[in-house]
């Protein structure tokens, strides 16, 4: 059994981490034997792999000092010089300092982690208003660059995509000339991230013009909302959840079962195979896929029959089911489809291509299916009743695994007086706001729902319950100091916590919610703008 189902921020401390302390140890060693233009020249290559690591799993804090002592090293090479070597030493230091920082952050391996995304660009003239705006980005642990002058901007994009560009129309001083710039990125084919542009004042349908045809599709007037911003990012961004299928692969031939999951990983998707299909219902139910494909023939059992049972579960009644035979009568396939209820068919030797291409046609109807089924209209987050499924799952899992669990129930502070003060629709925005920003600071693999009107829940697998504390502790205290704006007005808005801890004679998901119930209403008693854990002798 092979699972690929790696979070993506393991990967990146640890890649960039290694070759780090590879450059660290190499340094020292040639800072005792001496050092001659060889080994400064064999300092460069390592640096140069962790650049590529740094830049390739967009650890900003590596990627900085590595180009810094790309710099010195390409100085000190061309010049020969090996004898002062003071900016060297210096940068190395600072090396050591990230590296040691992120082990020690890889050691906390129950600690919820922040997601890490490529940097937001701000090419905005404003640099007052730059810095407004990534300051508000921050609070919802995104990273801005800002960048004043043309230079600046081609320099970075040099090294690094952004996940998204905001572009000042009028950027390089002259009208409409920020979105010149864009439509030469564009003519150059190095347009591979989502724009939007900003525009002080008033804007001709001309410049508007202009600015849809480079594919651009938010335009801001005078002020960007970071919601509405992040939003964009997720539609249209390089971050788009587009390719993230969750697929579960039964084949009982070893060799074809590896090539899938190759096959998959290549794609970017997170695959968990199997070889035997006795497994198949457990598997389902921890692994929680989008999308399974089995093998029609194996040893006991053929795809239709495990298929028919599959079908049984009512969680499972729309899970696209891909069926893979070496059968290429056409007749026979559409038989087993109609006996097994799968919705496509494969046949072996598999094109990887027409694989991939499947999954994704399969995989995006069935989850804008489930979307309708599953989420909340206003905020995309799961509605009350998905949330408690996702709960229940969550506990059965943790108890098998005998894993951490915790809830966490959370209520906007006097929510009724925002409505009452700015009316309904900004409302709804703040409501919106919370859910973005949990999406934001939370891990991909933690469940975020809107149990109700202004209140949402959080399930946090693998999580301790100190843990779960200080991540609610930190979202909370970022989350007051967004800005939230009802025309020129600004206002801040807080939130209470409640949480409850699985603890092992607990038997029911129920239990559970009950609980975090119990430490909000005990937040909300406590003053409000703030997190309580549950506890048994309250
Ligand atoms: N804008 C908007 N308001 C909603 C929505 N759902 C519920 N509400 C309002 O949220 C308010 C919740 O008010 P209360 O339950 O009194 O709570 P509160 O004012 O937040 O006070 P505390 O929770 O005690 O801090 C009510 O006025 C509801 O009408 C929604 O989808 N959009």
């Amino acid at each position: 059994m092979t699972d690929t189902g790696t979070p993506r921020n393991t990967s990146t401390v640890s890649k960039a981490t290694t070759q780090s302390r590879r450059l660290i140890s190499t340094w020292q060693s040639f800072n005792k034997s001496g050092w001659n233009t060889d080994n400064l020249k064999q300092l460069s290559l390592i640096n140069q792999r962790l650049i590529g690591y740094a830049e390739r799993y967009q650890d900003e804090d590596h990627l900085t000092v590595a180009q810094a002592i790309d710099k010195i090293l390409t100085q000190l090479i061309d010049s020969e010089q090996t004898q002062d070597l003071e900016t060297l030493t210096q940068r190395v230091r600072d090396l050591a300092k990230i590296t040691l920082r992120k082990s020690d952050q890889g050691n906390a391996s129950s600690t919820p982690q922040l997601k890490l995304r490529k940097p937001i660009y701000l090419a905005i003239l404003d640099t007052n208003y730059a810095e407004k705006l990534s300051r508000q980005l921050s609070y919802f642990g995104l990273q801005c660059k800002i960048l004043s002058t043309v230079n600046e901007l081609e320099q970075h994009l040099r090294i690094t995509q952004p996940s998204i560009l905001v572009m000042d129309v009028d950027f390089a001083g002259d009208p409409d000339s920020g979105i010149a710039f864009v439509e030469n990125l564009s003519s150059a084919n190095t347009l591979n991230f989502p724009v939007s542009f900003l525009s002080k004042g008033r804007s001709s349908l001309e410049t508007r013009l202009k600015a849809i045809r480079t594919g651009s599709k938010s335009f801001y007037l005078d002020s960007i909302d970071p919601g509405r911003l992040i939003e964009h990012m997720d539609t249209e961004g390089s971050d788009s959840q587009d390719n993230d299928y969750r697929v579960l692969v039964l084949d009982d031939s070893r060799s074809q079962a590896h090539f899938i999951d190759t096959t998959l990983k290549k794609a970017k998707m997170t695959a968990k195979v199997i070889t035997d299909p006795m497994l198949i219902l457990d598997t389902l139910e921890e692994f929680q896929p989008d999308l399974v494909i089995l093998d029609m023939y194996m040893p006991g059992c053929t795809g239709s029959e495990l298929a028919n049972i599959i079908r049984q579960h009512e969680k499972w009644v729309s899970m696209p089911i891909i069926f893979l035979s070496a059968e290429d009568d056409i007749n026979k396939q559409l038989q087993a489809m109609s006996l097994g209820g799968g919705d496509d068919f494969l046949t072996k030797p598999i094109n990887p291509d027409y694989l991939i291409r499947t999954i994704r046609n399969r995989g995006k109807r069935a989850k804008s299916l489930l979307a309708l089924m599953v989420r909340d209209s206003l905020t995309g987050l799961y509605n009350h009743t998905h949330t408690l499924h996702c709960l229940e799952s969550a506990v059965q899992n943790a108890q098998r695994e005998n894993t951490s669990l915790c809830f966490a129930m959370v209520d906007i502070d006097h929510f009724k007086k925002v409505n009452d003060t700015y009316g309904h629709p900004i409302g709804d925005k703040v409501i919106k706001s919370l859910s973005l920003f949990l999406r934001q600071r939370l891990r991909k693999s933690d469940v975020i729902g809107r149990y109700g009107g202004e209140e949402f829940a959080v399930v946090l697998p693998n999580t301790a319950a100190t843990d779960a504390v200080m991540i609610m502790n930190e979202i909370l205290a970022k989350f007051r100091k967004i800005a939230q704006s009802a025309g020129d007005t600004d206002f801040f808005v807080s939130f209470s916590c409640g949480i409850a801890a699985l603890s092992p004679g607990m038997e029911e998901s129920a239990n559970l919610s009950e609980i975090a119930d119990k430490a909000l209403y005990e937040a909300k008693h406590a003053g409000r703008n703030c997190v309580r854990l549950y506890s048994s002798a309250n």
